[in-house]
């Protein structure tokens, strides 16, 4: 008979599998559609007719259920894909409410941004992911979702001191409107409760999200803030 975790494992794979058929056969160009459908179905975070930030974009299947979710072409609204790789906007789903910049999201000015929207985005998506894999994946997950969290709030999450500090081209208040939302991809491992909590200063509500759509092994989970509270008259 298999032991529990296996038969979890087993299970697991199972669905990984299910959800790359799945995008194939509705046309998102990765099963990682799922995840922000998931998302999306358990906290309402794109509004219908927002503006949309989905830093980490490449392939662009974010690009394709953020528009859908902005409803009618009618109502408006407005999707910005970044990526530091060569980003192309996928013709299904998409339509011209969508731009995309290759742009190493650490390196992002607040100049460059305005320029796709002058009074800010209504949500920040976050799937960013290093390239590598192995005993730095937590430290290097919480440097990127550090950065989304900077170009939101304009809050810098100290994690590499300085020399991070110093390339970041953020000092401001955040691109993330009162009331909009964050989304980023973390890791779980050390200083992912730390990070969390930070979170709690900026939103009304703070949740982790495991998504089915996962990879079986991976300890990826979306750290999600509902609700971003005005800031603070100095
Ligand atoms: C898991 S993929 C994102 C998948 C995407 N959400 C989708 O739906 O197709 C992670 C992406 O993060 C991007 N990335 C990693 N570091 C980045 C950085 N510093 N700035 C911008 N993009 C980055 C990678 O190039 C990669 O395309």
């Amino acid at each position: 008979m298999l032991s529990r975790p296996v038969v979890a494992a087993w299970t697991k794979q199972t669905l990984t599998d299910h959800f790359f058929k799945e995008a194939k056969k509705q046309g998102y160009v990765s099963r990682a559609a799922f995840k922000l459908i998931e998302i999306q179905k358990k906290h309402k975070v794109i509004k219908p007719g927002g503006k949309v930030l989905d830093l980490g974009c490449v392939p662009g299947a974010w690009l394709q259920v953020a528009c859908q979710q902005l409803g009618p072409r009618d109502r408006g609204g407005l999707v910005l894909g970044v990526d530091i790789q060569e980003v192309s906007i996928p013709p299904k789903f998409c339509d011209d409410r969508v731009s995309v910049l290759q742009a190493d999201a650490r390196l992002l000015t607040p100049e460059v941004l305005q320029a796709y929207t002058t009074d800010g985005f209504d949500t920040v998506l976050s799937d960013m992911l290093h390239f590598t894999s192995g005993v730095n994946d937590v430290e290097l997950s919480l440097e990127l979702a550090g950065t989304a969290m900077n170009v939101a709030t304009g809050h810098y999450y100290d994690l590499y001191g300085e020399a991070f500090e110093q390339q970041l081209g953020f000092k401001h208040s955040g691109f993330l409107r009162p009331g909009g939302n964050l989304v980023m991809k973390v890791y779980e491992g050390s200083g992912t409760q730390e990070f969390t909590k930070l979170m709690q200063q900026y939103f009304t509500k703070v949740v982790r999200l495991r998504v089915e759509a996962s990879r079986s092994m991976s300890r990826e989970f979306y750290a999600i803030g509902l609700g971003r509270k005005a800031a603070k008259k100095k």
